[in-house]
């Protein structure tokens, strides 16, 4: 089937689709669209194919507005997000195990992928933030060119100085396509990087947060 005779590929290059007001789309501040295409249009000239051929005629227009997306937590931090929070007068460890991470290696641009686990113990104040708040956190960090131990000290970073967060741990486990597609092609190596702060650098503590993110029903 060609591409233009596929249902919803047609309607891609429409002024509606082109007007880049999709619920939830929140493009980075920089975000230029009309660069991307450009650039992406040479990049295909560069790697040796014709932009112009039918396939690839509204390709580097669907990269510009899927980069809007990818790249969506570039220019943000965590603050406005940890703002909502519950009194839950709880001070014991909150973990939230397997959030799945998906960023880009800001070496070759490739994508990296695989969970996080956050744990963190709340401000003494007792107040918690909602869990869906931590997975959007993870986000914001991972969606921009990175690395994994940036991406890992962000998010610890940002429960400590926004939250207040008392100690917090976070474990974050990848597999980097760019070692997986090409270079040292090892698929099905991981990377894991952990951050701690604060209560959780006991050891004890620590051990406590570890043994319930390595449990399994
Ligand atoms: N520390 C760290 N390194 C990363 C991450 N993502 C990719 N890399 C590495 O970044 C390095 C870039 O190395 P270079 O020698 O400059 O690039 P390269 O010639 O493409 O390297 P190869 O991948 O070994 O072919 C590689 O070793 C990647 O594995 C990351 O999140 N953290
Ligand atoms: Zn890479």
């Amino acid at each position: 089937m060609l591409e233009s005779e596929r249902p919803g590929l047609e309607a891609a290059g429409s002024e509606e689709e082109q007007s880049d007001d999709r619920p939830g789309f929140d493009p980075p501040s920089g975000y230029d669209p009309d660069r991307i295409e450009a650039a992406v249009r040479e990049f295909l000239i560069g790697i040796g194919e014709d932009p112009d051929r039918d396939g690839l005629r509204n390709t580097p227009r669907r990269v510009a507005r899927a980069c809007g997306e990818l790249f969506a937590g570039l220019g943000k931090d965590g603050r406005t997000l940890l703002e909502t929070t519950f009194d839950m007068s709880h001070d014991e460890m909150v973990i939230i195990r397997d959030i799945s991470v998906q960023s880009f290696c800001e070496h070759h641009l490739l994508p990296f992928q695989g969970v996080a686990h956050v744990a963190y113990i709340p401000p003494p104040s007792g107040r918690v933030t909602g869990l869906s708040k931590i997975a959007r956190l993870v986000d914001v960090y991972a969606k921009r060119p990175q690395v994994q131990e940036r991406l890992t000290t962000e998010v610890a970073d940002a429960l400590v100085e926004y939250l207040g967060a008392r100690g917090v741990l976070v474990v974050i486990e990848c597999e980097h396509l760019c070692m997986t597609m090409r270079g040292v092609r090892k698929p099905g190596s991981r990377t894991v990087t952990s951050a701690v702060r604060g209560q959780l650098r006991n050891p004890a503590t620590r051990a406590e947060a570890m043994s319930l993110i390595a449990s399994r029903p």
